[in-house]
């Protein structure tokens, strides 16, 4: 009897093991090749679309960005290529893992796209979709980036952005400057500086003192217990902690598990989900009791609460939201233009120039010279600026975009419930919008300049919409002005008060970047 239970016991089990095995391989084929392989048939039949002539399962366009890193290369090179290749279609079809998407890539298509939003298009409705909600965004959970804009998200959004916009972030530049003085400091007294590490730390801490409080620093310097992936913990102050979340948490969002198991990533049950989880649980305690420490009236999160509109989880999400949005983009991006300006010495030479005729020198009275109208006066600092957000943007692509309704973008219908992106990097080399576009070139956005005219003469003239580094419509980036106003002050400080080297064999290879997700760190020698 007992016997017979046993037999009957394991039977039931094969069998209903057997069972789930074939309902997993039937899913798993259903979202891995019927799904996309339908979403690319549908889209072939417009001629405006772009698909790619072959169909990589599973991997899709994960398999280029391996081949450029094992190549040295930064991940996102190849799609430097990607409009050439198009032929000027104006939507490409993305397909990757579980979810396809729609790139939005000419201008058209983008000017359409941003009219469309937010009523039609708009931000995911993603804070309880744990197949959208990976990654970076799960660390800022709850901020109104996860949401689409109602009255309530659009007012949080505006509110910061009032503290933080074009009128208001020049009371952030004494912070700003401070911290470069200080991180100037530290790094003569290092023979050779990894980069992107310090860059990240100085912006990382002015956002923090900024949106937090400028009584704070005592409490950042404090070192907090960190698990890593091999196992040991790490002892990090405030800023590195978060530093080294992101990244965990980047690299989570792009690991294959999360996108083949979802519901791991929700529950967080094993490494590297429940790590993450662990330690951002701890981040998050940790923040909110420094809030309770902070006295600084002009924080950012004192002002917004004072104005009692808006819970304070919600605040505290959304300033997770702003320091992981504004913290990297501006430090990767600065990076950067050390980089090309070794790379081109004549520019180099140039904003050194501009900077002295300002009177922007070594030896300077900082107080005196870094004010809103002097800054304001650099105008070949700003063509650096928005040439170095053209040859490497720190984001190659927008963030998620969903269509709430059936709607067409250049004759194309894309029904309900379509995921797309707005792309940045490809149209940033498009020759027929950018002459010589591989060419670190500020005077190209001088319209009195040569380049610029001789572009204008062989008929190529950018327009708005091909400049994509902070998006377009009402979901753009909120930060580009507290963003180009840093990225000035940091230049006209580091730039006359140090001189650097970038090796050489960094400066003659192709395909280098800083953007996120890319981990290029050179040792930069101070002379
Ligand atoms: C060079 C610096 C920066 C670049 C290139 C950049 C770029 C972008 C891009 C491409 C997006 C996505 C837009 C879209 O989906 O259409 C975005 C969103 C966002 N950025 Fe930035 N950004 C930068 C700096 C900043 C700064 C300094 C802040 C904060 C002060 C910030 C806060 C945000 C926020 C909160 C969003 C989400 C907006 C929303 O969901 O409504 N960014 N950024």
């Amino acid at each position: 009897m007992v016997c017979e239970s046993i037999i009957w016991l394991s039977w039931a089990l094969l069998k209903y093991s057997a069972l789930a095995l074939v309902a997993t391989a039937v899913y798993f084929t259903y979202k891995l090749f019927y799904v996309p392989l339908a979403f690319r048939r549908k889209y072939s039949q417009y001629k405006n679309v772009y698909v790619k002539p072959k169909f990589i399962p599973v991997l899709g366009e994960l398999k280029p960005c391996l081949d450029d890193i094992n190549n040295g290369r930064a991940f996102y090179d190849h799609l430097k290529k990607q409009q050439a290749k198009m032929g000027g279609k104006d939507i490409k079809v993305y397909v990757q893992g579980f979810e396809p998407r729609i790139i939005i890539a000419s201008n058209k298509a983008v000017k359409e796209a941003a009219a469309l939003i937010p009523s039609k298009i708009d931000r995911a409705d993603i804070q309880d979709n744990y197949r959208l909600m990976i990654g970076g965004l799960k660390f800022s959970s709850g901020s109104f980036n996860n949401y689409a804009s109602s009255k309530g998200i659009a007012e949080r959004r505006k509110s910061y952005f009032k503290l933080l916009g074009v009128n208001t972030s020049s009371q952030h530049i004494p912070v700003i400057l401070k911290n470069a003085v200080q991180n100037l400091e530290k790094m003569k007294q290092e023979e050779e500086v990894l980069i992107t590490e310090k860059i990240s730390y100085m912006t990382n801490k002015i956002f923090m003192t900024i949106l937090f409080g400028a009584d704070l620093e005592d409490f950042l310097v404090e070192k907090h217990d960190y698990e890593t992936s091999d196992g040991t913990t790490a002892k990090y102050n405030l800023i590195n902690f978060f530093g080294h979340l992101l990244t965990a948490y980047h690299v989570e969002g792009a690991h294959p598990m999360t996108m083949f198991f979802p519901i791991l990533n929700k529950l967080n049950v094993v490494n590297p989900w429940k790590r993450n989880f662990k330690n951002l649980s701890r981040f998050r305690s940790i923040m909110k009791e420094m809030l309770h420490r902070s006295k600084d009236k002009n924080s950012v999160w004192h002002q917004i609460s004072q104005l009692e509109k808006f819970s304070k989880d919600d605040i505290f999400n959304d300033l997770l939201l702003i320091i992981m949005g504004g913290g990297d983009t501006i430090s990767r991006s600065f990076v950067s233009m050390l980089y090309f300006l070794k790379k081109y010495p004549s520019t180099l030479s140039k904003l050194k120039h501009e900077l002295a005729q300002h009177g922007f020198v070594k030896g300077c009275d900082l107080d005196q010279m870094f004010t809103m109208e002097n800054i304001q006066k650099l105008e070949y600092l700003s063509y650096v600026i928005k040439e170095v957000l053209r040859i490497d943007a720190p984001i190659w692509t927008t963030m998620n975009y969903y269509a709430f309704k059936d709607v067409e973008i250049c004759d194309v219908p894309i029904p309900k419930g379509t995921l797309m992106l707005i792309d940045v990097i490809g149209t940033h080399y498009d020759e027929s919008q950018w002459l010589d576009p591989y060419v670190f070139e500020p005077d190209r956005h001088d319209p009195n300049s040569d380049f610029a005219k001789k572009s204008k003469d062989l008929g190529i003239v950018p327009n708005v919409y091909s400049k994509r580094a902070f998006g377009h419509g009402l979901r753009g980036c909120p930060g580009q002005a507290f963003a180009n106003l840093e990225l000035k002050v940091l230049a006209a400080f580091f730039i006359p008060h140090f001189d650097y080297s970038v090796p050489e064999e960094w400066l003659n290879k192709e395909g280098i970047g800083f953007a996120l997700g890319t981990d290029f760190n050179f040792k930069l020698k101070i002379d």
